[in-house]
């Protein structure tokens, strides 16, 4: 839909999503010999499982895998000038309780028509009725509530259109319009 080159995926985990970015950006990225898809996580040992795939679906060379929690990879990214408004593309599916901090610094990094995805944004479907369940664990429950709030804060960013799409856990599909 959006052709997108350069991409961040935040939550990597064994790499089932980052293949698939990896495989839908564009054939000339190869030429270009470019690390294109900035993919963070901190726990680079799930990531080493699902490499083997990755590299025969023959896409290795597209990934700049980062080891590290994505806030201060981000930040960093902020302070290079040339950075802002540069990704066509990022995928959240990460730590629930930093995604607004996310979208503060995606806001900035991606560019005005670029795209934010974010992934579990229906938590189970516990959001439409958090009190629903008395049998919910605290911190799932925590969780429910930070989904609510970020949910709230996304519908009324005025800096972005957003749908949700109600497959899977949810994901908010976000375009960045100014
Ligand atoms: C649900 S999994 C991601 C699944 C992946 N997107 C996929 O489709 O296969 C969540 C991942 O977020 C990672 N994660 C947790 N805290 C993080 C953080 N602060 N920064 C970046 N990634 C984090 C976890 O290590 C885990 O691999």
């Amino acid at each position: 839909m959006i052709n997108p080159k350069r991409t961040i995926e935040i939550g990597v985990y064994t790499g089932y999503s980052l293949l698939a970015t990896a495989l839908s950006t564009p054939p000339d990225a190869k030429a270009i010999l470019l690390f294109l898809i900035t993919a963070i996580d901190p726990k680079a040992e799930w990531y080493e499982i699902g490499l083997p795939f990755i590299k025969r679906a023959g896409v290795e060379h597209k990934i700049d895998f980062i080891h590290s929690p994505a806030l201060p990879v981000l930040d960093y990214l902020l302070l290079q000038e040339e950075k802002e408004g540069s990704f066509d593309f990022a995928f959240v599916d990460a730590d629930k309780h930093n995604y607004g901090n996310y979208h503060d610094r995606l806001m900035k990094l991606v560019k005005v028509g670029g795209v934010i995805i974010y992934d579990n944004v229906l938590w189970g479907g516990t959001v439409a009725n958090p009190d629903g369940d008395i049998n919910l664990p605290a911190d799932k429950k925590m969780i429910t509530m930070m989904a609510i709030e970020f949910n709230r804060r996304i519908a009324d960013d005025e800096r972005v259109e957003i749908c949700v799409a109600p497959v899977g856990d949810g994901l908010t599909i976000c375009r960045r319009v100014s």
